[in-house]
């Protein structure tokens, strides 16, 4: 099954979804600077719409890891010298991978899960490497993840795929102790690291009082059409849950705040979530109207590529065969890269 299945009306669309992105904001710069106690890295995220969110979403910038930027030209170059920054701004193209997670037990079971925190089934992981199969020739150099684990596990399993074989590593800021225990002292470690930031802000939509009930036994009981208005509308939340507009609310504005500056500076960028919060994530990406949405269904395991540029998002598409080869449309500078690859690696 393909990974984003839309109505036929809204099918058209999708190759021309072109919008434009508040490209002129003023970014935080990725860098890797020597302390004295330590390497630190500044993934520049900004903190402006932060305020009153409850956790785990302040002061990334003293983390430990590598968001080394990876040139498309030049896919094992390091990023610390000036010429290469240069490269990366005049480039101005950045991947965006959007993953859905893998089955979890709660999927396999036909539960509503939302924010119930489960793991992936054996079939998921196997998503999940498969997921990372075919994104494993694309750049990556940041990860942001849901807090929830069936969305961690998707990104790491898939990074285990990656040719470049950077390690991703989970910045951890809850405490400033937390910080300071995860330093890293290597500058070449680092450069071979890939920051992977953790937001509750990508959390599945909370379904409210439907999570841990059984979808089939819920359309039985409140009528099918009741289910689907709750599980597919865009205005309409479940008893005491989230609409998908109300979880488009944190989703795109973390999205737009948070990870458009790393892909404006050049970064590419994967996201592992889920269902109703990629959604939300797509329906800004591609412009899609609230009767469109309704559509729009996402597969467990099946990345979607976007290519950033000039402050819009263009589709790239999305695997529909076991390999990216042929399946999704490469940029020349993507080609570029991986060409180089292939010549570095083998
Ligand atoms: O249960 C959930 O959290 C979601 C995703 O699995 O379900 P739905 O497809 O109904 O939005």
């Amino acid at each position: 099954m393909a990974s984003a299945v839309f109505h036929p009306a809204i099918g058209t669309l999708l190759s021309h979804h072109l919008h434009n992105s508040e490209f002129h904001r003023e970014f935080g710069n990725v860098s890797v600077k020597s302390i004295s106690k330590g390497l630190k890295f500044d993934v520049g995220l900004s903190t402006s719409r932060m305020e009153g969110y409850s956790s785990n979403k302040r002061n990334f910038s003293a983390v430990q890891a590598s968001a080394s930027q990876t040139s498309l030209v030049d896919p094992v170059s390091t990023p610390s010298n000036d010429s290469t920054n240069e490269f990366q701004k005049k480039s101005s193209e950045a991947a965006l991978i959007l993953v859905r997670h893998g089955e979890s037990l709660w999927n396999e079971k036909n539960l509503f899960t939302g924010c119930v925190d489960v793991p992936l089934t054996k079939k998921g992981v196997e998503e999940a490497i498969e997921a990372g199969k075919r994104i494993s020739n694309i750049p990556v150099d940041m990860i942001f993840t849901s807090s929830l684990i069936r969305a961690q596990m998707t990104a790491m399993l898939a990074m285990t795929q990656h040719r470049r074989r950077k390690v991703p590593i989970i910045m951890h800021n809850e405490s400033e102790q937390a910080r300071a225990w995860s330093q890293i002292f290597s500058e070449d470690t680092m450069r071979q690291s890939i920051p992977v930031i953790t937001a509750w802000q990508l959390n599945e939509r909370m379904y409210g009082e439907l999570q841990g009930l059984n979808k089939q036994e819920t359309a039985d009981r409140f009528g099918k059409e009741k289910v689907h208005e709750w599980r597919r509308s865009y205005d309409i939340p479940p008893p005491n849950g989230e609409s998908l507009e109300m979880c488009a609310k944190r989703a795109v504005a973390y999205f737009k705040d948070q990870i458009e500056p790393q892909l404006c500076s050049g970064k590419h960028v994967m996201i592992a979530a889920h269902g109703n919060s990629l959604r939300s994530i797509i329906m800004y990406l591609d412009k899609l109207t609230s009767q469109e949405v309704i559509s729009l269904e996402l597969s467990t395991g099946i990345p979607m590529l976007y290519i950033f540029k000039e402050g819009r998002f263009t589709r790239r598409g999305s695997p529909a065969g076991p390999t990216e080869a042929g399946v999704y449309a490469y940029t020349r500078r993507l080609a570029q890269y991986r060409q180089k690859l292939d010549e570095m690696l083998h």
